[in-house]
């Protein structure tokens, strides 16, 4: 069961802001196996935070626990103050999976107008869903494919479908589970250039995951992981200085080893 904290102190106006996601004692099992274990972390607000690690260390488990779709959570998860899964938080959070969610035979812009719909119905919404759906495909730079069907893009450009849809609405949370894998270096460079902006000039917050190190450097904070634990939690400038590294794949490789050594260390005390 999820349990749930009340505001911290200091959330009164004029001082530091909740953070947008606090965990305390997060776990998971999927199946017979516990994937999360025990983590502690906190997302700030209005910054983008990597979620880095190799593949299967649990990055997706933990996005799918933040935007409430992941079975068997157990510890407390507070999201945008709000327990994890809570439905208020639905139109607050913007999700993006790893495998695009569009509809081949629809265009873009049909893809976005039923989103749009669905998040907020009604004939009395219309125009200010047609604003927003103009405004999301305009920040994915995909106005010239507007009425191309979904079915004849590029694999880059369904994935920008995919993240238009989740900028509907203008959420204050944008979850991106690897939003770059496959794409060309300019695509990846304009995208960051496009998150980056998004948390700047409307204040958003968002956690990025991907287990390319270079990414790691464009972000403001890093939580690191391997095997269901949480390895590191700071900005890239203090990992690499904490572990005399040069970049920040380097500080992973050091953790890594540090985190090995540790475990042996444990098991030939025993
Ligand atoms: N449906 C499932 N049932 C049981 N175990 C699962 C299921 N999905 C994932 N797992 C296991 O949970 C662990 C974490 O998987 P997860 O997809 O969260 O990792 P990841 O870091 O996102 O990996 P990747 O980078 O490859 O996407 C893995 O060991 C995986 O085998």
């Amino acid at each position: 069961m999820m349990n749930y904290i009340a505001d911290p102190p200091g959330t009164e106006p004029g001082t530091a802001p909740e953070p947008a996601v606090q965990a305390e004692s997060l776990t998971v099992a999927r199946g017979p196996r516990t994937v999360l274990r025990a983590l502690d972390f906190t997302v700030p607000r209005g910054q983008i935070t990597g979620l880095l690690g190799p593949s299967g260390c649990g990055k997706s488990t933990l996005m799918r626990s933040i935007v409430g779709t992941q079975a068997k959570v157990t510890g407390t998860l507070n999201v945008l103050g709000r327990p994890a899964g809570h439905p208020t938080l639905r139109t607050r959070i913007g999700y993006v999976t790893q495998a695009p969610s569009v509809y081949d035979d629809l265009t873009v812009r049909q893809n976005l107008d039923y989103f749009a719909a669905i998040l907020d119905p009604g004939r009395a919404a219309a125009t200010r869903r047609h604003d927003d759906v103009t405004r999301a495909i305009t920040d994915v730079d995909l106005t010239t494919h507007a009425d191309s069907l979904a079915g004849n893009l590029s694999g880059g450009q369904r994935s920008r479908v995919s993240l238009a849809v989740a900028l509907l609405g203008t959420p204050e949370l944008l979850v991106l589970d690897e939003p770059t894998v496959g794409l060309d270096p300019v695509l990846r460079r304009d995208l960051w250039a496009l998150f980056h902006d998004i948390a700047a000039s409307r204040g958003a917050t968002l956690l990025i995951s991907s287990h390319v190190m270079d990414e790691a450097e464009r972000c403001h904070r890093l939580l690191l992981m391997r095997e269901g634990e949480i390895l590191a939690d700071d900005t890239p400038d203090a990992l690499r200085t904490a572990t005399g590294s040069d970049t920040v794949e380097a500080a992973f490789l050091h953790l890594v080893d540090e985190a090995v050594a540790t475990a042996r260390q444990k098991e030939t005390t025993r």
